[in-house]
């Protein structure tokens, strides 16, 4: 390595990395891994090796005070840094020592989106080791809030920025991140982040952060991780007039205009990283989730987080709270507050699970689930006038205007939100759902927290204390009347990372139901563990 170095150093002025100079053959790094060869390497952003100060300015490779004497002297830091040299252990103790005082969560953030950039593998061993403390930091809930100001703290982009500009030059655009060896793209066009709406440009905190769990959870290199935000406008009004947005400031582009940068971003990948890329996609709209989802489903390694990954957490939540509520799963009857992507998602996912262990056609299996969106129940008389994916779930029924009344006739076993309106589950449905059963199974599923149906406090309140609850943002623990409520998290979190690097290292090349059913019942069996 030392050599490989040395030699890169005499024959490529390595220091320059503006574009990062190109090497021949494979290479290691200072941390004696391997990299691009030549032949994979076809842009001018290539592969370098920084040194001396380039080095400390590299995320990738900075190790800040933790550089050895040896290190030191081999890559030209003699003087750059203070004599002391620290056991990454003791700036990682620092590290959270800092981010203990800042009060505001948002600090936490930005405090830990600087690490990630001025120290990566810092970043992630702090992350791993304080997974529980700095998950809802880095992700869901407080990303949420990162997403929304995003532009106020915006410091440097952390991923790949496709807009409409763009357009006729996306692979151009892709050839211009610094990195080669692509495993896995979360991308998101921002219409509607968790559910704080259309976020427009601003929602590329969401691909960062999902990307950040698919290294710290499941060991995806980080450089193989690729966050995209393709800009088509925003229909943000307060966006559109905020000085400090950074997107495009027009309309959302719909129609043609929509789906030919689409085909072109996904046509682009598949040319420069091959077929085994994953592409998550990640916090679209409904009308373009389900149809990107059926179109490159078929081309691609498509997975779509909110419709298939939260369909296996909630399958595998469910099933697991089987064992506190009883029955088998074909035993119950679930009513969804919210017929989008997450809520026919699961919905589908249940169906199919209960069709696969009672034999019985799917089409007679989702006659146990009911959903209501924000017409009022869904049923056969509406059919017509519904988008496609809420038509499986239009059975035949008296028209119901309210959840309230919804679960008053159809008597529900598993309340589940998925409608990204918080505050939803009132007092009045809670204790509607607990007069019909012993230990109702409630689950709060919007995020982030002001998006949550409930708090993990009111479900236990006002159920007094039966209710079995998860949510998609997680709660602290509750204490009600001398005892302490643990509420679960069901959030996509507990898939994505894994089920993502099942299929990048089994190489993949398509994403099937199967599949997503086996992923649960591994999650299942966590769940049944934990409690
Ligand atoms: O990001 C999360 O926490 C879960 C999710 O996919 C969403 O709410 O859209
Ligand atoms: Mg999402």
């Amino acid at each position: 390595m030392e050599s490989t170095l040395k030699a890169l150093r005499d024959g490529e002025s390595v220091l320059d990395l503006s574009p990062r100079s190109t090497v021949s053959g494979g290479v290691e790094d200072v941390y004696g891994e391997d990299h691009a060869t030549e032949d994979q390497l076809v842009t001018p952003w290539n592969f370098s090796v920084a040194s001396g100060y380039s080095l400390l300015r590299d995320p990738q490779y900075n190790k800040g005070l933790a550089f050895t004497e040896k290190e030191r002297d081999a890559h030209y830091l003699r003087g750059l840094l203070p004599p002391t040299i620290t056991s990454q252990q003791l700036q990682e103790k620092q590290l959270i020592n800092n981010i203990r005082q800042y009060q505001v969560p948002l600090q936490k953030y930005q405090a830990m989106m600087e690490l990630q950039e001025t120290n990566e593998r810092l970043f992630y061993k702090l992350l791993i080791d304080h997974v529980e403390e700095l998950l809802p930091i880095v992700y869901t809930p407080v990303v949420g809030e990162a997403c929304q100001k995003y532009g106020s703290i915006f410091k440097r982009p952390q991923g790949l920025f496709i807009s409409l500009k763009e357009k006729g030059k996306v692979l151009e655009v892709l050839k211009n991140w610094p990195e080669r060896s692509i495993q896995v793209i979360v991308v998101t066009d921002g219409e509607r982040i968790l559910g704080l709406g259309d976020l427009g440009c601003q929602g590329m905190g969401i691909p960062v952060g999902k990307l950040a769990l698919y290294t710290a959870l499941g060991g995806v290199r980080p450089s193989a991780c690729l966050p995209i935000t393709i800009d088509v406008g925003t229909n943000n009004e307060k966006l559109l007039n905020d000085e400090f947005y950074i997107g495009l400031r027009q309309k959302r582009a719909t129609g043609q205009e929509y789906s030919e940068l689409l085909q072109e971003f996904m046509t682009a990948v598949k040319q420069n990283y091959g077929e085994k890329v994953l592409i998550q996609f990640e916090d679209f709209a409904n009308h373009n989730a389900f149809e990107l989802l059926a179109k490159y489903g078929t081309t691609h390694l498509v997975f779509n987080d909110d419709i298939q990954g939260t369909a296996s957490v909630v399958l595998a939540g469910v099933v697991a709270a089987l064992k506190l509520i009883g029955g088998n799963l074909a035993d119950h009857t679930f009513l969804f507050l919210g017929a989008g992507e997450a809520g026919t998602g699961i919905a589908e996912l249940i169906a199919l699970e209960m069709s696969k262990q009672t034999k019985t056609p799917i089409e007679e299996t989702r006659k146990k689930i009911w959903l209501v969106d924000s017409k009022g129940l869904i049923v056969g008389s509406r059919k017509a006038s519904l988008q496609h994916f809420k038509q499986p779930w239009a059975h035949e029924h008296e028209p119901v205007g309210s959840l309230l009344e919804a679960v008053k006739v159809i008597k529900p076993t598993v309340l589940i939100g998925s409608s990204g309106v918080g505050k939803t589950f009132t007092k009045e449905v809670i204790e509607a759902v607990t007069s019909i059963n012993e230990k109702p199974l409630v689950l709060a599923l919007s995020n982030p927290t002001s998006q949550s149906e409930c708090t993990a406090e009111e479900a236990y309140e006002w159920s007094e204390g039966r209710a079995i609850f998860a949510s998609g943002s997680p709660f602290d623990p509750v204490e009600y009347k001398g005892k302490v409520y643990y509420s679960g998290q069901a959030n996509n979190a507990y898939i994505f990372p894994g089920f993502g690097l099942g299929l990048v290292i089994s190489g993949a090349i398509r994403v099937h139901d199967d599949m997503l059913l086996a992923a649960c019942k591994w999650i299942t069996n966590y769940y049944i563990q934990q409690t």
